[in-house]
């Protein structure tokens, strides 16, 4: 284990690492456990996996689609049916296209005779890859950033849910770096709190000055004049530019808008879905309302209310300044601009 730790540390250069590869199981941080707790999670099946994606215990678009990506090649190792695989892995989460991208390159591999050899090395490309594009997305992002720049943010789109580095996140540690941020500001992200448990354990650990928010005080920050730029990231992007990410990034836009707040989405072009012409026809994933009524295992509401649990919504094309990838900066925001930047037209 430990030698394969630190070669996948070398590989991705990264401190904080979700999960760790090695040949026939899959190590996973578990997430639902931080950061009061580091404690892994060993997944020796593609069904293993699977759970592990529908539980959280790991999440994060990109993330989602590398931990499928070596779900596969440990039932590959182990003799198992492809198909059911694949299968079990696509039913994990329904919004996060980047399941389906990884899961598709390896499809490819399979389809073109790659027994679990080639599997394994597609796998561990397309980790390393997300952690060389996300910081191609930390340098593009950053350069829009003004000296001082207080930026807010939402949900958790750091290391812990990437390969490494991070999108929105990673824009934020690159642009750090480069002594661009004065101040995050993330939002706590009922009710799951990937903002309070997740991203700031990230930001702490980078001694990143940052500051917790309630979900609901975003705007009246804004309205003080106290945010420079919101950075978000996304878990599908539609041909046009529309966008699907945590439950209350559209609100966030909108706020933005209203105060004339730069909006950015930032992603690798694993997010981006052609097939979808816009925001209107993503699928947008329902978790059971009791991850609403509870809190840390706590029952916060009261008993008998019913609850409604999307956990993602769409922001439109329209309120979105630019979508930041690894080909470039997509401005102004449209089905035209995304088909030219990822080198489609
Ligand atoms: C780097 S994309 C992370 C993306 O995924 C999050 O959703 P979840 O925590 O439910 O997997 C959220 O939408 C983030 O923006």
């Amino acid at each position: 284990m430990s030698s394969d730790t630190s070669s996948q540390s070398l590989a991705t250069g990264t401190t904080v690492q979700p999960m760790i590869w090695s040949s026939g199981g899959l190590r996973l941080l578990d997430q639902r456990r931080l950061p009061q707790a580091t404690e892994w999670l060993d997944c020796n099946s593609a069904a293993a996996v699977a759970e592990a994606i529908r539980s959280m215990a790991v999440r994060g678009a990109p993330a989602i689609g590398i931990a499928a990506a070596f779900g596969i090649v440990i039932d590959a190792q182990a003799g198992r049916d492809y198909a059911a695989a694949e299968t079990v892995l696509l039913q994990s989460r329904p919004t996060a296209v980047n399941l389906h991208w990884a899961l598709g390159r390896m499809r490819g591999v399979f389809d073109a005779g790659g027994g679990a050899g080639r599997l394994e090395a597609e796998a561990q490309a397309i980790l390393v890859e997300d952690v060389t594009q996300n910081r191609r997305i930390g340098e593009f992002g950053a350069a829009l950033l003004p000296q001082g720049a207080r930026v807010l943010t939402h949900c958790n789109t750091g290391a812990l849910a990437t390969g490494g580095h991070g999108t929105a996140l990673g824009i934020v540690r690159s642009a750090h770096a480069e002594g661009r941020v004065e101040r995050v500001y993330a939002t706590e992200t009922r009710p799951w709190l990937q903002g309070a448990r997740l991203t700031a354990w990230e930001l702490v650990q980078e001694g990143i000055p940052s500051t917790l928010i309630a979900d609901g005080a975003a705007a009246s920050l804004m309205a003080r004049g106290m945010i420079d730029a919101v950075i978000v990231g996304a878990d599908r992007i539609a041909a046009n530019g529309d966008t699907a990410n945590k439950i209350g990034t559209y609100m966030l836009a909108c706020c933005a808008a209203r105060h004339e707040i730069p909006f950015y989405v930032a992603a690798p072009s694993g997010t981006f879905d052609l097939n979808t012409d816009s925001g209107a026809q993503i699928p947008i994933e329902e978790r059971v309302g009791e991850e609403l009524l509870h809190l840390a295992g706590q029952r916060t509401a009261a008993i008998g209310i019913e609850a409604l649990n999307p956990v993602f919504d769409v922001t439109p094309a329209a309120l979105i300044a630019a979508i930041v990838c690894e080909k470039g900066v997509i401005r102004p925001v449209g089905r035209s601009g995304v088909e030219r930047v990822l080198g489609l037209s």
